[in-house]
């Protein structure tokens, strides 16, 4: 089955929702994880399914990196924010380098995160 993580930055978080909301129907028919705060989010504003891992500042976004290393992953949506310093950003670099060591599908933006749905969905 179609695996796909979804994680968000505070200040991107509402933007996720609204994406996860605008895919639902084929945001449903996969497996879906998700770090810990943005995936609480996800379960109470949308009907999805989650797995919740940890917060992403307290290894939340390593523990998705140890999925792509199982190459369990087929697409991550990881809306950061661009603007604001993160505590764990090695945690986040982490993240993006496994993606691009498995050739791991991430989007980063809405934009791409479009693209990346659509290429899913195919
Ligand atoms: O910090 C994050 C990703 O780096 C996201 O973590 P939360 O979903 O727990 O806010």
């Amino acid at each position: 089955m179609t695996r796909v993580a979804l994680i968000a930055h505070d200040e991107k978080k509402a933007d996720l929702i609204e994406f996860a909301q605008n895919h639902e129907p084929q945001l449903r028919e996969y497996d879906l994880l998700a770090t810990g705060t943005t995936g609480q989010r996800l379960i109470d504003e949308t009907g999805l399914e989650i797995e919740r891992k940890e917060s992403g500042p307290l290894g939340g976004d390593l523990q998705i990196g140890a999925e792509v290393a199982a190459d369990l992953l087929d697409g991550i949506v990881f809306l950061r924010d661009p603007l604001r310093a993160q505590p764990h950003e090695p945690d986040i670099s982490a993240l993006l380098r496994i993606c691009d060591v498995h050739d791991t599908a991430l989007a980063t933006n809405l934009a791409s995160a479009e693209f990346l749905i659509e290429g899913l969905a195919e």
